[in-house]
């Protein structure tokens, strides 16, 4: 399905001039005006209200975790899972401080989780296979897993999904898809993760190297993600564009979940419109990859947790940039003066 264009239209002009009455110097509130101007065109409205916001955290294994790409073992996938649920994670605090509803979904961990609430079920397969070898998933795979995705979003409400994930070895998957997408250096991609040292980090590089030759030809996105990718980020893939041909605000949290806004972009360019981007991760890549996305993070906090961390840290600003067009009084009806420029 195409997306429509939200630039340039009525409401955006109605929004701008909405902000621009607003009893303050013109732009004094910077960055915070152009994310209102951007909520209010994807929720539609000169009055935007964000509702029941949902933090998705996608879980999967890479086969390439073997591999040493990762300062920690893949064990580590499955026991932050319980930790998510059991509250005690970052995002599960953090989600909580702000009243934001938190779901796990198990897209392909290796592990046999016990159901309950707030845990789904879209395991595609026990891991990804070993992209040195053969493409981390198959075409049907990839595909299944993009479509449960969409499901996923489809099954919860609100009109905000603020993107998660946790898997061992995902940074390594970011890179590659990075690496291939954009045509930068794999050096350019590749950051320390979970925190490799120097000799660490040159490893995981050349292995890398080594990945992005075996699938030399790969150059079509759906392709680099079965290539490279993992079942969290395909259906983290389906999700992302579930939620913007609803129209919902997509909050992007670091570099993984950029990797699979990058993919979603070229299949659909528009997807980026609804998409903010919450923060400049530490990690090495991410600041390049939202400089070719054209992405102005909100923060720049030197985080590099995943997990959806950034985003809910983010969260609150979306709040103020709404409360500032509904709530903020105009000149006109505060009996403020204008400048003389602006009433002349
Ligand atoms: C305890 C712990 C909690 C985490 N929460 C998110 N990640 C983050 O680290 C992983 C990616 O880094 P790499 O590619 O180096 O494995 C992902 O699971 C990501 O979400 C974590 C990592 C660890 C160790
Ligand atoms: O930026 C991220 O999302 C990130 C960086 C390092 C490790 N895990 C996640």
């Amino acid at each position: 399905m195409l997306l429509s264009d939200l630039s340039d239209s009525t409401l955006s002009q109605a929004l701008q001039h909405k902000l621009d009455q607003k009893t303050k110097p013109l732009g004094a509130l910077g960055r915070l005006e152009a994310l209102a101007l951007q909520l209010g065109e994807i929720l539609g409205s000169e009055s935007p209200e964000l509702q029941q916001p949902q933090l998705v955290v996608f879980a999967g294994d890479h086969g390439l975790a073997a591999r040493g790409v990762s300062a920690y073992p893949s064990d580590v996938t499955w026991q932050m899972v319980e930790n998510f649920l059991a509250g005690g994670a970052c995002v599960s605090v953090l989600a909580r401080q702000h009243g934001i509803d938190l779901t796990v979904v198990d897209c392909g961990v290796r592990h046999d989780f016990a159901p309950r609430p707030g845990l789904l079920d879209y395991k595609v397969a026990y891991g990804t296979a070993d992209a040195l070898e053969q493409p981390a998933m198959s075409a049907f795979e990839c595909e299944r897993a993009v479509a449960q995705g969409r499901a996923v979003v489809k099954s919860l409400p609100g009109n905000v999904l603020l993107l998660g994930e946790m898997g061992i070895g995902n940074t390594s998957a970011a890179s590659l898809l990075m690496a291939r997408l954009t045509g930068l250096e794999i050096a350019d991609c590749t950051g320390v993760g979970t925190g490799l040292d120097e000799a660490g980090l040159q490893r995981k590089i050349a292995v890398l190297a080594q990945v992005l030759e075996r699938h030399a030809g790969v150059t079509d996105p759906l392709e680099a993600m079965e290539a490279f990718g993992g079942f969290e980020m395909a259906t983290m893939l389906g999700a992302v564009l579930q939620a913007a041909q609803e129209n919902r605000v997509v909050v992007v949290d670091g570099f993984i979940a950029s990797a699979v806004v990058l993919v979603a972009h070229a299949l659909q360019p528009l997807v980026l419109q609804r998409c903010v981007f919450a923060h400049s991760s530490g990690e090495r890549g991410h600041a390049l990859m939202l400089h070719h996305l054209g992405a102005q993070p909100l923060l720049d906090l030197g985080l590099r947790l995943g997990e959806g961390s950034g985003a809910a840290l983010a969260w609150p600003l979306l709040q103020s940039a709404c409360l500032v067009l509904r709530d903020m009084a105009s000149f006109a009806s505060a009996g403020v003066s204008q400048s003389d420029a602006a009433s002349s």
